[in-house]
């Protein structure tokens, strides 16, 4: 995982061009004259094929899909042509995807013509709940496996996800051209791992377009075409949304039946709201209005929501005249890790909040509350999936908004159930979630604290097994299997305290398996565990923002390690500073800072009055920086060191 800056400061300039490509986009997309090139009615049920390309990170899903784009004519084959649905600043930068994208290709087989929608999913496991929206409006999907890498982590957690959908899997061995590249090896694990013969393999390079024509003919012959009829009512899944400032919210919608087009009304299941259609189409990837959209097909619907919310993923559209049962929608995403997140500068605060309502109107599964630290002013508590989710989304405030933030540290939902009545009663229930630590409640009203647990896997070369194993331990993690998928490699499936994984475990696990381990976890529920609140005191006094929830075990070790940076960033001052980590009245680690009197006035010989007094003044503007605690004065960058995460 790339590391990264906690508070960033954006040039104008790249900012200002950001901005010119946006408007410029937008207003392409505003003037684009209806094309009705494509008679969408000649795509009976039976000639479309849906299908989403997953991966483990870097296989080559997003190459892929630019092959197949280009031989179907979707776009042109040029070199400027790279990772077309990859559209984000931040997914071409980091060479990931994060938001699904779906494409409409045309495609002719046996002299019949086919519709087939593709959708390009993120590989990461922060954004596995993209990938499992998408496969809601498919058959069934490519499942890309790098010939040289084999299985990974993340083949494993997409193959699970597709196959407990029921859909049909293609497994294709990508980077054939690779000089060690070993699809034999790759084949072997397919059998073994997913129980596929190696017969249903395809061989492929997305890279030099070698036998991609076989997987499009493998799409259309192995893939079900979707289920539902013309004849239906119409009846449509909401897979995902996005915001565009002048139309409101442009829904991805998957047709379950009947059919759909301009001007008519219908009704969203979820709110029971009733819209005019305004314009609706294919995404080819770029949006491409027709006049209707019917049963089988996938594509766009814009009908005057004015909020994200109003379009729920997962949520039913039906004709208001024709009510429809609601499909089974999804589990909502739920927020693993937190943060807070203050304006570098309280006068950027309403600046800061309206870029974080408009980039959360794009993501909805970030979740957001209000916050106020003394230290950092008033600010937020934002939830995320994982935390390449939350660097994502920091860094498009940074590239989209201009936006310049302090993250606290992250921390995970912890639970206490509560044995007050009186609390039970003033939350509404026994258990209570924490997610800032200030809410901590006292042990005394806990009957027990709860910790979330997540399943992890690993595969990783057998060579490297002894070193992985002492680093989950350390991690107060506990094996649940370890398999061999060949006879170099090793799968292992370890409970993890979600706690011990959130910050540094996959970079350690990277580097002690010099890059060869993956890592994925999905969610365990969560486990009694023994939690304390840990204070820092300066000089005898807490320090509201510096408390933290920690494992009993983990406190001594954590408590020092905040006492020892809090040390390096606060100056010496006039007496002495005791750092103290604290566990109730318990001290269990202690730094000293030194006194120290600085004497502004020393350099200035021959006592010149003005040049004694702005010396004087500079001194006193410096300390307005300062936040006072009890006689201590604390720089605010102290605060930002110790409450951040520590940057590589
Ligand atoms: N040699 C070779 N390289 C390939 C091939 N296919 C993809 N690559 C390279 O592998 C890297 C990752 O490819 P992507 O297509 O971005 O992978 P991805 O699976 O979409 O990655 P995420 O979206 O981040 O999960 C890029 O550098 C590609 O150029 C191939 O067939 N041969």
């Amino acid at each position: 995982m790339p590391g990264y800056n906690m508070s960033y400061r954006v040039l104008r300039p790249r900012w200002m061009k950001c901005l010119a490509v946006l408007s410029s986009s937008f207003r392409s997309l505003s003037t684009q004259p209806a094309k009705d090139g494509v008679d969408l009615s000649k795509f009976p049920v039976d000639k479309i094929r849906n299908f989403c390309i997953i991966a483990h990170i870097d296989h080559g899903k997003s190459t892929l899909a630019d092959r197949l784009l280009e031989m179907t004519g979707a776009i042109a084959k040029t070199e400027k042509n790279k990772q077309v649905l990859d559209k984000l600043q931040v997914e071409r930068e980091r060479g990931i995807t994060v938001k699904a994208q779906t494409a409409s290709l045309f495609y002719s087989h046996d002299r019949q013509e086919y519709l087939l929608n593709l959708i390009d999913t993120p590989g990461h496991v922060d954004f596995s709940y993209e990938v499992s929206r998408s496969l809601s409006a498919c058959q069934g999907v490519l499942l890309i496996i790098d010939a040289n890498q084999g299985i990974q982590a993340q083949t494993v957690a997409n193959f699970y996800l597709a196959f407990e959908a029921q859909l049909t899997i293609i497994p294709v061995i990508n980077k054939i051209d690779l000089k060690n590249a070993d699809p034999e090896r790759v084949e072997s694990q397919i059998e073994k791992v997913f129980d596929i013969p190696r017969e249903e393999c395809i061989r492929i390079s997305a890279k030099l377009g070698t036998n991609v024509e076989t997987v499009l003919q493998a799409v259309v012959e192995r893939i079900p075409p979707p289920a539902g009829s013309i004849d239906d009512p119409f009846k449509a899944l909401v897979f995902d949304s996005n915001f565009d400032h002048y139309r409101g919210v442009v829904a991805n919608i998957a047709v379950f039946g009947g059919r759909v087009k301009k001007g008519d009304k219908i009704v969203s299941a979820c709110l029971c709201k009733t819209y005019e259609v305004n314009e609706l189409g294919l995404l080819r990837p770029e949006e491409h209005p027709t006049q209707k959209l019917f049963a089988g097909q996938v594509g766009y619907i814009v009908a005057g929501m004015k909020d994200v919310k109003e379009a729920q993923i997962g949520d039913t559209l039906y004709h208001q005249e024709q009510p429809v049962e609601a499909l089974p929608g999804f589990k909502p995403a739920k927020a693993m890790v937190f943060a807070g997140m203050y304006p570098m500068d309280q006068s950027e605060y309403p600046a800061l909040r309206s870029a974080i309502e408009r980039l959360t109107l794009n993501d909805s599964s970030v979740t957001v509350q209000r916050d106020s630290s003394l230290a950092l002013g008033a600010g937020w508590r934002l939830g995320f999936l994982g935390l390449l989710h939350m660097e994502v989304f920091n860094q498009r405030l940074e590239q989209e908004y201009n936006a310049s933030v302090t993250v606290t540290a992250p921390t995970v939902p912890y639970k206490a159930v509560l044995s007050s009545a009186k609390l039970i009663k003033e939350h509404g229930s026994e258990e209570l979630t924490i997610v800032n630590p200030a809410q901590f409640p006292d042990r005394s009203v806990v009957s027990e604290y709860l910790e979330p647990m997540v399943l992890g896997t690993i595969l990783a070369p057998e060579t490297h097994t002894g070193k992985i194993m002492s680093l989950c331990l350390s991690r107060r993690a506990v094996q649940k299997n370890m398999v061999y998928i060949d006879d170099q490699r090793v799968m292992m499936k370890y409970l993890f305290p979600l706690n011990e994984i959130v910050v540094d475990f996959y970079d350690l696990l990277k580097s002690l398996s010099s890059g060869y381990a993956s890592f994925d976890y999905e969610n365990a529920g969560y486990q009694t565990a023994d939690l304390i609140k840990m204070d820092i005191l300066l000089n005898g006094r807490p320090v509201e923002e510096l408390t933290t929830i920690v494992h009993r075990d983990r406190a001594y070790s954590t408590g020092k390690a905040m006492c020892e940076r809090l040390k390096e960033s606060i100056p010496r001052q006039m007496f002495e500073i005791a750092v103290q980590a604290a566990i109730g009245s318990k001290v269990i680690a202690r730094e000293t800072i030194k006194a120290y009197r600085k004497n502004v006035l020393a350099k200035c010989y021959g006592g010149d009055i003005t040049r004694k007094m702005k010396l004087l003044k500079k001194q006193a503007d410096g300390k307005k920086k300062m936040r006072r605690i009890g006689n201590v004065e604390v720089p605010k960058d102290a605060f930002i060191s110790v409450l951040k995460r520590k940057e590589k």
